[in-house]
């Protein structure tokens, strides 16, 4: 679990986060949210739970350990707490897929069959081991994430921090990614988003924060932050369509789409009204 303790963040004398105090995955939050407007103070959030950034006041701990900023102690927290860039390509350096996300294995001093073994089980998982030997630069946007992400998952990080994930994506790779944080949300792996799709996040997300210019405004599962369309509102954020048709059509409350659209029952009432 990762706690922060009245965190206050400062970009010289603005202050940007302020006095947050939560715990992040709980029991049953595989996948938590992180929602707020552009500006909110989201990606500087991040920043400071991998380490790149340091609280101005208060602080962060891991599994009960306060957050040490010496370079064996940052080290230490990359293995686990991994994040994957809203502009992903910034973090991969190697021309090649494989080396890649081999890079980070081999400055932990891993064995080379150890290395290879993982790469391979992490490219299978991600569904990108045809892509292994590719050059990166001839890769979609949403394949150059899959690899970023491989190169944390190869660590076997603890935490996998994913900043807007859906930018730039198609519908088409929206629905992959979707597919993709469920497979590894149902493996265990811990998942911190940060986006402002809503649709995107009802849909995937355990547990919510709403961040409203630094400060946690509400915090709940998906009924208890999608259900205020006021607070939403005020942080400039669309209520998901499904809390929508729930709220103002009378509908159940659907987790998904696909939930929508195969309630025989549902489909069965709409065919009295033609
Ligand atoms: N390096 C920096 N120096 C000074 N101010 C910064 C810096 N980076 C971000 N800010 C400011 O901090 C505030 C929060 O920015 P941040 O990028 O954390 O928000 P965000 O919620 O992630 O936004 P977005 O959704 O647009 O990515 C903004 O006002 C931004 O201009």
């Amino acid at each position: 679990m990762i706690e922060l303790e009245h965190v206050n963040f400062a970009y010289e004398d603005q202050p940007i986060l302020k006095d947050i105090s939560i715990k992040l995955g709980e029991e049953g939050q595989n996948v938590i949210g992180l929602i707020g407007q552009n500006g909110s103070g989201k990606s500087t959030m991040f920043l400071n739970l991998v380490g790149i950034l340091q609280p101005t006041s208060g602080a962060i701990r891991i599994d009960g350990n306060t957050y040490q900023y010496d370079k064996k102690s940052l080290n230490e927290l990359r293995q686990k707490v991994g994040i994957v860039f809203q502009d992903s390509e910034q973090q991969l350096f190697y021309s090649i897929v494989k080396d890649d996300v081999a890079f980070a294995l081999h400055n932990l001093g891993l064995p080379e069959d150890e290395i290879v073994r993982r790469v391979r089980e992490v490219l299978t998982q991600l569904d990108i081991l045809q892509l292994k030997d590719r050059p990166i630069q001839y890769l979609s946007g949403g394949q150059k994430k899959r690899v970023a992400i491989a190169g944390i998952l190869a660590l076997h990080s603890e935490w996998l921090l994913l900043d807007e994930p859906t930018a730039g994506l198609d519908p088409d790779g929206t629905r992959r990614m979707i597919d993709l944080i469920e497979g590894l949300s149902k493996n265990g792996q811990k998942i911190l988003i940060s986006s402002h799709d809503m649709d995107f996040m009802y849909e995937i997300g355990d547990y919510f924060y709403l961040l409203q210019k630094g400060e946690i405004v509400r915090q709940g599962t998906s009924e208890t932050v999608f259900a205020d369309d006021e607070i939403l509102k005020q942080c400039c954020l669309d209520q998901p369509w499904l809390m929508q048709l729930h709220q103002k059509l009378g509908l159940p409350l659907y987790s998904s789409k696909a939930q929508l659209f195969t309630d025989e029952q549902l489909i069965t009432r709409l065919a009295t009204l033609k």
